[in-house]
């Protein structure tokens, strides 16, 4: 793990967002798909967020400069190469949360990434998109036009930390239908507000 990293999640004041502050507000939260490559963390996002009338952020679009050609060429990604990474997602959530909420498309996979994401604001929550490693080969291998190799998936899965019960979010099954993950997701949302 990175050095940085390290500090940046024993900041002192990350643990007042820790647990969540009261959620009983009117804007819809900040959502984070996260999971290995190929989990469906786009796919659904984007659905959710065209259902709660809210912004989309699409991770992938804010790799700095070499990350996504590093990918490309099949190397994983360290902690140094998503740091810079995991600070532009943190700005962008930080901002949806004082304007509409949000959802998030971002791997996210080890905890001190979600801990790092989740110290943004206060109403942010994962939704994990769970994953078997042959269902993510497959549909990797067969997706067109994105620059995430299959040879990267057995990196993905090396490196990722499921989420944990104290963990913020709910997880699903990422093969389950997907109108079915999209209702879940925004059912899990109500059961937030209520
Ligand atoms: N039930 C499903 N839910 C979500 N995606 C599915 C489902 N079935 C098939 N797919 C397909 O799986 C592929 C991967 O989905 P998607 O690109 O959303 O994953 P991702 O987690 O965002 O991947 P990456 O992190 O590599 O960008 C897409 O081609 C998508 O159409
Ligand atoms: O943390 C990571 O290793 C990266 O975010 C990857 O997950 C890719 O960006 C993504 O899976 C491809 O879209």
């Amino acid at each position: 793990m990175g050095s940085s990293l390290d500090a940046w999640v024993s900041r002192d004041d990350w643990a007042s967002t820790w647990p969540r502050a009261d959620t009983r507000v009117a804007k819809p939260p900040e959502l984070i798909f996260c999971g290995v490559s190929g989990c469906g963390k786009s796919t659904i996002g984007r659905r959710v967020a065209r259902e709660l009338r809210t912004p989309f952020v699409e991770g992938d679009d804010l790799h700095v400069s070499g990350n996504i050609a590093n990918m490309e060429a099949g190397r994983p990604l360290s902690d140094n190469d998503r740091l810079p990474w995991l600070t532009a997602l943190s700005a962008r959530l930080g901002a949806m949360a004082v304007e509409t909420g949000g959802v998030m498309a971002c791997s996210a996979l080890k905890r001190v990434y979600r801990t790092a994401l989740a110290s943004a604001s206060a109403d942010v929550y994962f939704v994990l998109l769970a994953i078997e490693k042959e269902a993510a080969l497959e549909r990797v291998s067969h997706r067109a036009d994105h620059f995430m190799p299959s040879e990267l998936v057995d990196s993905q899965f090396d490196q990722f930390e499921p989420l944990a019960p104290e963990e913020p979010g709910i997880v699903l099954d990422a093969l389950a239908d997907p109108d079915e993950n999209v209702k879940r997701t925004l059912d899990f949302i109500i059961q937030l507000r209520a």
